[in-house]
């Protein structure tokens, strides 16, 4: 309906100026209208922006779906007559911008001004750490290369510029290696999100009941394009109201403060740090905020947020959502969404059909990340986490070079995981992956590590050595399938350039077998395995 038709996308500043932006609904996306922004707006960090619908409401736009009805609700506005004449008014949009100056401290650091909330000091009491003094958040945009060349117009000096000269493009903080050639890619149609317009319902994983929105009766979706969690029934109240309307803030500026946490359990604990279940009362949602004691200065702690900053921008329903991240003192604080099945270390080995299933969702997203060219850098069992509603996600992304860094220095450790040329310090890229992904399939197929034993006495060098020196294991014929067989031998070949490459992954016969199912089917299959496990 909307094919060829131009339209302006008027970009509000806070200063009361505009830029003016022409557009081709069907074009555009949302992650790119957050990289316009973010260079009409540098050193900001906008996350989502809003439009005022023709009853004067404020509408929060935070993804492609809602994107598309935004364009969708002016354009049921124009008359025929208007569209065959090209005679489109603006749509005017306003950034919702989370960093303002006077936010900051003379160090940068975000000063906390939220008033009525729990102390830090409960806070911190309830966690056994000293009541903080600094507090970092992450607000800062990232800038990223864009990849098009619409024009834009500021509507105050009406200078025609090209979008390559709005602002500096940023580089990655990081030392991302490139499996890739090329740009950043944006969320395949495939990988979206839950369309917010949808309408349908939601299960909550804390609570284990489906409900519809309290406010829309539609299903909500994160900025980071994770579906939200609804409060329960019993915490429903007019209460919610604000409830959602914080979910919103915190999600779209990323302000998570520990005073807004409480603590569960205690989930596991892995090389340096310990996960939690936590209660975040803005939003009423669970989450799992990994604590990791670090030895830094200031400095590297704004880097390490920084650096964390990318997860933001990383939507697929096979990443696990970040939520933020904050220090207190020497330790940070690390926020994500929460999978109730855990993580697959703990329930293997895992049926081949099954697994099957669960290897779709797991090659969707590390080419998901590959195409952002951001490395994984850890696969393992324990980095894929389950859930009752059949969801199967990546966590643990090794975005922050100085976190990895700073994790290294003060807790040593080895990966078993790694490829032969990782341990041999040559390159590291996707191929590297690769292999381990074959380990982990080969892991959680038979229900052991395939080199040796992998317990706290294993001696890590011996396991390298067999890496290096043996042959790569294969599974067994007669109790997997070929198609799995081969997929494991293809990933773990010893050269890496013999290696299925990461491009014909999804092609291979055994991710094909099970890509054909349909992704409903496949939940349910998971579903009902992750719940007879936990
Ligand atoms: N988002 C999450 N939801 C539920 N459980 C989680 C979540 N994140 C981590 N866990 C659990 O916490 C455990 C510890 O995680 P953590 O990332 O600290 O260590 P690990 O991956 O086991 O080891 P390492 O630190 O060596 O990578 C995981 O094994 C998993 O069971």
């Amino acid at each position: 309906m909307t094919q060829n038709l131009q339209f302006t996308l008027r970009i509000k500043t806070d200063n009361d100026q505009a830029i003016d932006w022409m557009v081709h609904p069907e074009e555009i996306t949302f992650f790119r209208t957050l990289e316009v922004i973010s260079n009409i707006l540098p050193g900001t960090a906008t996350t989502a922006f809003h439009y005022i619908d023709e009853d004067g409401e404020k509408i929060t736009v935070r993804s492609d779906e809602e994107l598309k009805a935004m364009f969708q609700m002016y354009l049921c506005d124009l008359s025929d007559e208007d569209i065959k004449r090209g005679n489109i008014p603006p749509v005017t949009i306003y950034p919702r911008v989370g960093k303002t100056p006077k936010d900051r401290n003379r160090f940068d650091l975000k000063i906390k001004t939220q008033k009525g909330s729990r102390s830090s000091a409960e806070f911190a009491q309830n966690r056994n750490v000293q009541s903080q003094s600094h507090r970092l958040s992450n607000e800062v945009a990232m800038g990223q290369p864009m990849e098009h060349s619409h024009m834009i117009r500021s509507t105050t000096n009406e200078n025609i510029i090209s979008q390559g000269e709005i602002g500096q493009y940023g580089h990655m903080s990081h030392d991302i290696e490139s499996p890739l050639p090329g740009t950043l890619h944006h969320v395949s149609p495939g990988q979206s999100r839950t369309s917010p317009m949808s309408g349908q319902s939601i299960s909550s994983p804390m609570l284990g009941q489906q409900r519809t929105s309290p406010m829309v009766g539609q299903q909500r979706v994160s900025p980071m394009g994770g579906a939200m969690h609804q409060v329960s029934p019993s915490h429903y109240s007019p209460r919610s109201q604000s409830t959602a309307d914080n979910i919103k803030q915190i999600l779209t500026c990323g302000k998570i403060s520990a005073e807004d946490l409480v603590q569960d359990c205690l989930l596991g604990v892995g090389n340096g740090g310990q996960v939690y279940k936590t209660f975040h009362q803005p939003s009423q949602r669970l989450m799992a905020v990994k604590v990791i004691h670090l030895d830094v200065d200031i400095e590297v702690q704004k880097k390490i947020l920084l650096e964390l900053e990318i997860l933001y921008k990383c939507n697929s329903p096979s990443i696990i959502a970040f939520y933020g991240a904050f220090f207190i003192e020497n330790q940070i604080s690390i926020c994500t969404e929460f999978m109730n099945g855990g993580s697959l270390d703990r329930i293997k080995p895992i049926p081949e059909d099954v697994l099957g299933h669960m290897a779709v969702k797991m090659v969707q997203g590390l080419l998901y990340m590959w195409s952002l060219k951001i490395l994984h850098r850890d696969i393992k069992p324990s980095n894929i986490l389950v859930n009752t509603d059949g969801e199967v996600k990546w966590c643990d992304f090794g975005v922050s070079t100085q976190l990895v860094e700073s994790i290294a220095v003060s807790h040593v450790g080895t990966n078993a995981y790694m490829a032969p040329e990782r341990i041999k310090a040559e390159n590291y890229g996707a191929p590297s992956e690769v292999w381990s992904l074959g380990v982990t399939m080969y892991e959680l197929a038979t229900g052991e590590f395939p080199f040796e034993e992998l317990t706290s006495d294993t001696n890590l060098l011996n396991v390298c050595n067999s890496i290096l020196e043996a042959n790569p294991p294969v599974l067994p014929e007669n109790k997997f399938s070929p198609e799995l067989g081969d997929f494991v031998s293809k990933c773990m070949h010893k050269v890496p350039q013999q290696r299925i490459t990461h491009p014909d992954i999804l092609a291979h016969p055994f991710i094909q077998k099970y890509i054909h199912e349909g992704s409903g089917k496949s939940r349910n299959i998971i579903a009902s395995w992750v719940k007879s496990n936990i």
